[in-house]
């Protein structure tokens, strides 16, 4: 009986964790990151130590996810009208979500940031020393992509709508043409995540499918590509 009792604890804390999993779209973004953040830990040589700090601050912000989401149902079960008072309960329990992902994205910086650098330079300079034919096969194959799947659905004007999307193309040879620029990680970063937010744009604003925003990204890159490899 004293087992079954135990069991039963460990399904029901399961079940809180799926149930938050599958209701809140922050504990899934948590999930992808820490499970992203493992995967790259694989590559580098961590300590002892980096590891464990690893696995708390995951840890943490998973915690105080499912901590926020627990008040958030508490405080729903209690009212469903506006009161300051849940206002208070909810923000507040949010922004310790807020702090532990702070926490995570300054450890993870700490941790991965020099050994980064390092692989950023060896990889961009192999890319950049990479036969240039194959960059060609490369954008040759991203074309004749664009090309056929035009011919089946061709809608749109080069700058608005239809196939691929011009203003990912443009955001993403802008990124590829920092980051040979830079060398460095940090901006490569920077640079990489305003050319996805131009591509989230054109999406939620319904101009263009997520497809099309991939093909103008990749031809945005494997044209800079082979501008830096030739030319540049
Ligand atoms: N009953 C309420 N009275 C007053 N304000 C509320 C109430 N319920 C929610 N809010 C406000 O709306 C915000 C979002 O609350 P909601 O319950 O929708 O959480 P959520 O969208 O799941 O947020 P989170 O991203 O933090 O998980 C709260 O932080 C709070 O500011």
């Amino acid at each position: 009986m004293g087992n079954r009792k135990l069991v039963d604890s460990f399904n029901d804390a399961i079940d809180g964790i799926i149930y938050t999993l599958k209701t809140q779209r922050n504990m899934r973004i948590h999930f992808a990151t820490a499970i992203g953040v493992l995967l790259l830990s694989l590559f580098f040589k961590l300590s002892k130590l980096e590891v464990l700090i690893l696995f708390f601050t995951i840890s943490l912000v998973i915690i105080a996810e499912m901590i926020n989401t627990s008040i958030e149902a508490a405080i729903d079960l209690i009212t469903d009208r506006y009161h300051e008072l849940a206002k208070i309960a909810k923000n507040v329990a949010a922004g310790a979500v807020f702090i532990a992902s702070l926490n995570a994205i300054l450890v993870a910086y700490i941790i991965f940031f020099d050994k980064l650098n390092l692989v950023t330079e060896i990889v961009l300079h192999r890319v950049r020393q990479m036969p240039v034919h194959l960059t060609f096969i490369s954008l040759l194959i991203v074309i004749l992509i664009v090309i056929s799947i035009k011919a089946f659905h061709g809608k749109g004007r080069p700058f608005r709508g239809g196939m691929p999307s011009g203003h990912a193309a443009i955001a993403f040879s802008l990124a590829t043409a920092i980051a040979f620029i830079s060398e460095n990680t940090l901006i490569i970063t920077l640079s990489l995540f305003l050319a996805v937010l131009v591509a989230q744009s054109r999406i939620e604003s319904q101009i263009h499918s997520l497809f099309q925003v991939i093909a103008g990204a990749a031809l945005g890159v494997c044209i800079t590509l082979l501008i830096f490899q030739t030319i540049y």
